[in-house]
């Protein structure tokens, strides 16, 4: 069993793609030979370089994006009827700081799917609202206007937004960017504890601290799959350079990780 996987009995695939093809346009691939797949309690770390396809995969996942071939399964049918299952958390926050809204409403508007367009939120999606909020440890700052947070506490207002809905998959863009030691911490922190409650998790990310600390798979791709598998094996230094294709520099600065993979205990996910 690999170091990260959590304590719970996987209860099947929740994604599968089968040697597909992603377009913007309907005609040139952006990424392609995709084939991996995705069982509840795992997590997914998807690493490349800048413009590698990592964030199109997320966009095939939710729909956004044309498949050119190949088959895509997301919690058993085709992406844009998996959508209520799958909570998103975008690479730049989509909230204009100067909008006064609070941190609160930004977390609601994750309910807006299940609520539709004409419902006022109820009493039960106010306790999502708080259990998402508690989740990312900003119980204490649910009034406060979202602009005014930090941007750490702002990535993981967006965070608890995506899981306001309960989604049994969730994907994250870069979800480190910008982010300072303590939230970085305790962002790894509740992936894993969202692991160990079974919650597929699929994450593009260039930092392979978080794959080596959280997911117990990597896909490597540079606009084609270059590797898949458990992270032990493939986050090797080889595959890592076939990858990025990059300077003895920037492949010590990568391989940090690799040297020193700080696999967590079992217990630690508990
Ligand atoms: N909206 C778009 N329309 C057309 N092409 C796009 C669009 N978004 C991305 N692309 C192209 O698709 C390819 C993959 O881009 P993608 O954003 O998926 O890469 P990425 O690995 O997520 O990069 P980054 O790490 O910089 O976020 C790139 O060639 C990019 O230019």
């Amino acid at each position: 069993m690999d170091p990260a996987s959590p304590p719970v009995q996987a209860t099947g695939r929740i994604v599968n793609f089968d040697d597909v093809a992603l377009s913007y346009d309907g005609t040139n691939p952006a990424s392609w030979q995709l084939n991996f797949e995705l069982a509840a309690g795992d997590a997914l770390a998807l690493i490349g370089p800048n413009g590698a396809g990592k964030s199109t995969i997320l966009k095939g996942l939710l729909g956004l994006v044309t498949k050119l071939s190949g088959t895509i399964e997301v919690l058993g049918t085709v992406p844009r009827r998996a959508a209520a299952g799958i909570g998103y958390m975008p690479q730049h926050s989509d909230t204009d700081p100067e909008f006064p809204i609070t941190l609160r409403q930004v977390v609601l508007m994750g309910r807006f799917r299940r609520l539709g367009v004409l419902r006022w939120p109820g009493r039960g999606d106010r306790a999502a609202v708080d259990r998402a909020l508690e989740r990312v440890g900003l119980a204490d700052r649910a009034n406060v206007r979202f602009g005014d947070l930090s941007g750490g506490q702002q990535q993981r207002g967006l965070l608890a937004r995506a899981l306001v809905s309960e989604p049994k998959l969730l994907l994250l863009d870069e979800p480190f960017n910008g982010l300072d030691t303590q939230n970085r911490q305790a962002l790894m922190r509740t992936l894993r504890e969202l692991r160990a409650d079974g919650i597929g998790i699929i994450v593009s990310t260039h930092d392979l601290e978080l794959a080596t600390q959280v997911c117990s798979h990597a896909l490597l791709m540079n606009r084609e799959q270059v590797a898949y598998g458990k992270v032990a094996e493939v986050l090797t230094s080889e595959w890592v350079s076939e990858t990025f294709g990059e300077s003895d520099d920037h492949h010590d600065t990568h391989c940090d990780h690799l040297a020193h993979p700080h696999p967590l205990p079992e217990e630690s996910l508990r």
